[in-house]
């Protein structure tokens, strides 16, 4: 077995409740299916700084507020990963998808609609219970 890969994973909420979502390119691990923007956290790096580097060059915002949200661990066939997920309620700047990635702002009880990797249902079973929704 590989080591753990360590992912810095951001939950952007905007003011009305709606949250960011963008789609893998398709060449990626997990290709095509939607996910919560990040990225690997580089050697360091803490976690909250890999996380702003990558809504920075992945989605084209400037975080300026973050808060632990849950840490999930997950195996799939070609790797393990831990989601290190954090809350992102302040930020400037539009989001734009700045790798030719699709981008949508969607309510919580929506989530479910869209195909996600697998080790993502444990991070929208955490916001469900921190927002109190469905
Ligand atoms: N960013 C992100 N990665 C996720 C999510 N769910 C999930 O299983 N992953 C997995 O976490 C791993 C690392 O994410 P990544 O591919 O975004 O890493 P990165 O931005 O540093 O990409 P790079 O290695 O091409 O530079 C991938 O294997 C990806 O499939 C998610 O919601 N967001
Ligand atoms: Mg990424």
């Amino acid at each position: 077995m590989g080591k753990v890969v360590h992912v810095a994973v951001g939950v952007v909420r905007r003011k009305d409740g709606k949250i960011l979502i963008a789609r893998r390119p398709e060449h990626l691990h997990m290709g095509g299916r939607w996910e919560f923007p990040g990225g690997k956290v580089e050697a360091g790096e803490t976690v909250q700084q890999a996380l702003t580097r990558e809504l920075r060059e992945e989605v084209a915002i400037e975080v300026t507020g973050l808060s632990p949200l849950t840490k999930i661990r997950h195996t799939y066939a070609e790797k393990t990963v831990l989601l290190d997920t954090w809350w992102v309620t302040e930020f400037r700047g539009e989001a734009k998808g700045l790798e030719g990635q699709q981008t949508t702002w969607v309510e919580v009880v929506d989530l479910n609609s869209y195909q996600f990797p697998d080790a993502n249902q444990g991070i929208i079973q955490a916001i469900r219970e921190a927002e109190n929704c469905c």
